[in-house]
């Protein structure tokens, strides 16, 4: 017999609230089906560089023209482009990538109203889940550079920040784009953070900061092919 408060009961009442499929139990196998389909959509990306940034950088600024550059030399040396699919930094990159004829990764995620993934992106997924879809940022790629950004910008440079930091990553070149921009927060962290012992200092080896886009992709892809 069936209890009727059971997962398989609910499943033979199509025509009733389907509410229980939002429970945490049935979120796992949504989660889990999020992990299959973006490892089956990127198995055979080949060597990848993922480049973040704001969704806010305007189309005539100097940062989305960088990021613009970026993803066409890093598509030029045959490796992907992988970014968010969104607006600003991310198009940006797309466009570079996909104008050099390389492969422009998109890896959207489902927000209301957003427009979706942009169009220059021609391998695209998008998630349901940010943590997921950062898994997939970090697995993919061999290299990171990250151009001004928000908050969505500043925790995905700290998650790889932290996973190199605790060995969970082997090697991750990381290059910060924009040296003006991201000296506040470097200052603060060698000062303060580690005035107060909350950190070691960070190491120099961890992240190069840099103004030349060509440094930033040199050091992205430093670790490709070795
Ligand atoms: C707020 C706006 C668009 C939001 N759309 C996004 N689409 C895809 N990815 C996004 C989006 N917003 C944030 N991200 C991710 O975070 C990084 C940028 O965040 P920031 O706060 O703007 O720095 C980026 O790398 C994405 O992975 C405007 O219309």
């Amino acid at each position: 017999m069936i209890p009727a408060n059971s997962s398989t009961a609910s499943l033979l009442r199509p025509d009733e609230s389907t509410d229980w499929l939002h429970m945490d139990p049935w979120r796992v196998l949504r989660i889990q089906s999020e992990f299959v389909d973006g490892f089956g959509a990127l198995a055979e990306l080949g060597p990848a560089v993922s480049v973040f940034g704001s969704a806010r950088m305007p189309a005539d600024s100097p940062d989305y023209e960088a990021a613009r550059r970026m993803g066409g030399l890093i598509a030029s040396r045959g490796i992907a482009v992988i970014t968010g699919g969104g607006p600003g930094v991310m198009e940006a990159a797309n466009r570079g990538a996909a104008e050099a004829g390389g492969k422009s990764v998109g890896l959207g995620i489902e927000l209301p109203h957003e427009q979706g993934i942009n169009d220059y992106v021609n391998l695209g997924m998008s998630f349901r889940y940010f943590f997921v879809r950062k898994l997939m940022f970090v697995k993919y790629s061999s290299g990171i550079i990250v151009c001004p950004g928000g908050f969505g910008t500043l925790d995905e440079m700290f998650e790889v920040l932290t996973l190199v930091q605790t060995h969970k990553v082997a090697s991750m070149p990381v290059a910060l784009y924009g040296a003006e921009y991201w000296r506040g927060l470097f200052d603060w962290l060698n000062g303060p953070v580690r005035g107060h012992g909350m950190i070691s200092g960070v190491d120099p080896r961890l992240v190069t900061i840099t103004d030349d886009v060509d440094e930033a992709v040199s050091v992205a892809t430093g670790a490709i092919g070795r």
